[in-house]
């Protein structure tokens, strides 16, 4: 489990400027879960990654991994605690010079693991992510899935409760990071493992995590389970994670949005949008499977004049309307 608790990171430049890159974050992941991390770039991602792995030091605020806290530990106790998260890059960084098994098998030397030990425990972990057959190949030799595998096996090689991934898949092509996502849930799945995706792609957090929180300028700007946020209709996780193709504006008229999902089935609001009679169109609308639940936007257009009419109608109907700003 992850629990981070008013946590602020504050950095001070050399012309003796403030920048708060983390401010009073409160977020608790429970055992199991895949949890995404979005936010635009200088939102405070790396440095929330930073501060939980102890690599840079809270201004206040607690982490705790697995009911361990973190922030106070000496140096010694953080080496061991450490151990307890394991890391998953963008680039992988494997030896050039040493086999994918040796790869592996590093982190397990480096805490003094028997050779024999070593051996049985890199093959399993080969294995586990689907490279059994693949030991002996040097990284040259591997496609960039198959290194990112292998520097996952190396993650999980100390047994590791966490596992935070670092854009783990933004070098790789679409079926790739599909596979990855599909191993990471199978890890999680088969380990117990928690897991924290660092991301700019919303297709990865649709496809693997349980839940996501979106950072804005070092503050929780919204959080929950995947399904919840996107049922938060006009949200900003809900527009990201429901995408629309753009439309382009026709003079005179106005385009009005509409939530499919949560307590607005589909067939209330097509019966409300009919109910509007010949003078509405329909411009473009999405639905998406998000864990299990259906949510939706719908956008379509009526006459400038009618805007206000069409609003009320559909919103006695029950059906969440906004307006679309031209
Ligand atoms: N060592 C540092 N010294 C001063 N300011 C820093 C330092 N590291 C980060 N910052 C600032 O803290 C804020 C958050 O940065 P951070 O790198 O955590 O954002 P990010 O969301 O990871 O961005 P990106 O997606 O671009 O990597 C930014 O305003 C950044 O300029």
């Amino acid at each position: 489990m992850i629990s981070l608790s008013d946590l602020r990171k504050v950095y001070r430049t050399r012309g003796d400027r403030e920048v708060v890159a983390l401010d009073g974050i409160d977020l608790h992941v429970p055992r199991g879960e895949v949890h995404g991390i979005v936010g635009e770039s200088g939102a405070g991602k790396s440095t929330l990654i930073r501060c939980l792995t102890a690599l840079e030091e809270p201004s206040s605020g607690t982490v705790a991994i697995d009911g361990v806290t973190l922030t106070g530990l000496g140096e010694r106790e953080l080496r061991r605690q450490r151990r307890r998260i394991g890391m998953v890059f963008q680039h992988v960084n494997l030896l050039d010079a040493r086999t994918a098994a040796q790869n592996v098998a590093y982190p397990l030397r480096v805490a003094g693991v028997s050779r024999a030990e070593r051996d049985v425990r890199v093959a399993e972990l080969l294995q586990l992510v689907g490279l059994g057959d693949r030991g002996d190949s040097y990284p040259s030799q591997l496609s960039g899935g198959q290194k990112q595998r292998v520097g996952i096996a190396r993650a999980l090689a100390a047994e590791p409760a966490v596992l935070l991934c670092d854009e783990p898949t933004s070098a790789l092509d679409s079926d790739t990071t599909r596979q990855i996502l599909r191993l990471i849930r199978e890890l999680r799945d088969r380990l117990g493992l928690t897991v924290l995706i660092i991301t700019h792609e919303m297709s990865v957090v649709r496809e693997v995590c349980d839940s996501v929180t979106l950072l804005d300028r070092g503050k929780v700007a919204q959080t929950g389970p995947i399904a919840e946020v996107a049922g938060e209709h006009g949200s900003r996780l809900a527009r990201s994670l429901v995408p629309l193709p753009p439309e382009p504006g026709v003079a005179g008229r106005t385009t009005l949005e509409l939530a499919f999902g949560g307590g607005t089935p589909a067939h209330r609001v097509l019966a409300a949008v009919a109910a509007l009679g010949e003078d509405v169109d329909v411009a473009s609308g999405t639905i998406e499977t998000l864990a299990g639940t259906r949510v939706g936007r719908l956008r379509i257009t009526v006459p400038a004049a009618a805007v206000a009419s069409s609003t009320a109608r559909l919103r006695a109907e029950g059906v969440h309307v906004e307006e679309v700003a031209p």
